[in-house]
């Protein structure tokens, strides 16, 4: 017997747009509460579960894209590869679009690579965001404009601040999903969870220009936190990998606390501070034990 209603649908949502658009604001409203994760991983590091979206008739799993964050630094077929991997099995994007601004370029290259690389079956969802910023009249016209500027599923005025239509964006988002049983635990989450996916995203962050370089050679491992202060490890097996990681001067490093940093704080909606130290663990990939304490 399960226990979950008949159904249910269940799948991967990822939450697009240019910087300031209400990405985070919308995941936290759509999640209803600060933080939601779940300590499960996925078994892959393309992707990143930000949130789970729980809902009666089904749940959302909020993911994370590599590339998509800063896709103009990124050359060609690389970005393509890269974005290409983590959309291809979502099941729906939601690109935001705030109401107080017109559309840019940033929006129609954004637009523009995720209809190409997104699979077919997957719908692209209009959000437009901060709805509570224009008067009636001008929400309409933009809305106009958005449903002009692409085939989209759906165009959905949103305001996460109030809280208006964050419902029915879920509901919308549900009904698009694939009926399937839940694909995480359906209830809340514990703060190990919280650092789970701090240690994802300080990985990802690290990996995002070393991909070739430390393909698995990297575990990242959260010493402690105190009020603010994360402190993370980066493990790596070799010295000479210790050097890539830093970098010269320690640039390499910076911009991984940076980038890190930067998703962390989306995470947990705070400002946090973060001391990586890159150690190098000896062959932790053939040690059992080692490899326990890095959490495999
Ligand atoms: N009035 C209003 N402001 C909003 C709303 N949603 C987001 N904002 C504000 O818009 C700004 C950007 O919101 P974020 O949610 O951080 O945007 P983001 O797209 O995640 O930003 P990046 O992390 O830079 O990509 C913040 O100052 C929010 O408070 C909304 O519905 N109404």
């Amino acid at each position: 017997m399960s226990d979950w209603p008949e159904g249910f649908r269940a799948g991967f949502v990822c939450v697009v747009g240019r910087p300031n658009t209400g990405k985070s604001t919308l995941t936290n409203a759509l999640v209803g509460q600060k933080v939601a994760i779940t300590s499960d991983r996925p078994e892959t590091t393309r992707r990143v579960v930000r949130a789970v979206v729980n809902r009666e008739s089904g749940q959302l799993i909020l993911v994370d894209t590599p590339g998509l964050h800063r896709p103009r630094t990124l050359l060609g077929e690389r970005l393509n590869d890269m974005v290409r991997d983590s959309l291809s099995d979502v099941d729906a994007i939601v690109m935001c679009l705030p109401a107080d601004e017109a559309t840019g370029p940033g929006d129609r290259f954004l637009l523009g690579l995720v209809s190409k690389l997104v699979s077919k079956k997957a719908s692209i969802v209009a959000a437009v965001t901060k709805s509570d910023l224009v008067d009636r009249a001008a929400l309409a016209r933009r809305l106009q404009d958005v449903s002009e500027l692409a085939d989209f599923a759906e165009v959905v005025p949103v305001s996460a601040a109030k809280g208006d239509q964050v419902e029915l964006l879920a509901s919308l988002l549900i009904e698009r999903m694939p009926e399937s049983p839940p694909l995480y635990p359906r209830d809340a989450v514990t703060d190990e969870s919280e650092e789970t996916l701090i240690t994802e995203l300080v990985r990802e962050a690290a990996l995002r220009d070393l991909r070739d370089e430390l393909p698995h050679s990297l575990a990242v491992t959260i010493d402690e936190i105190v009020g603010d202060r994360i402190h993370v490890s980066l493990h790596v097996e070799r010295d000479s990998q210790k050097g890539i990681v830093i970098g010269r001067g320690g640039a390499q490093l910076k911009r991984i606390r940076v980038r890190a940093r930067k998703a962390i704080e989306r995470l947990l909606d705070k400002k946090v501070s973060l001391d990586l130290h890159v150690k190098v663990t000896k062959d932790w990939q053939r040690d059992p034990k080692k490899m326990g304490r890095l959490g495999f």
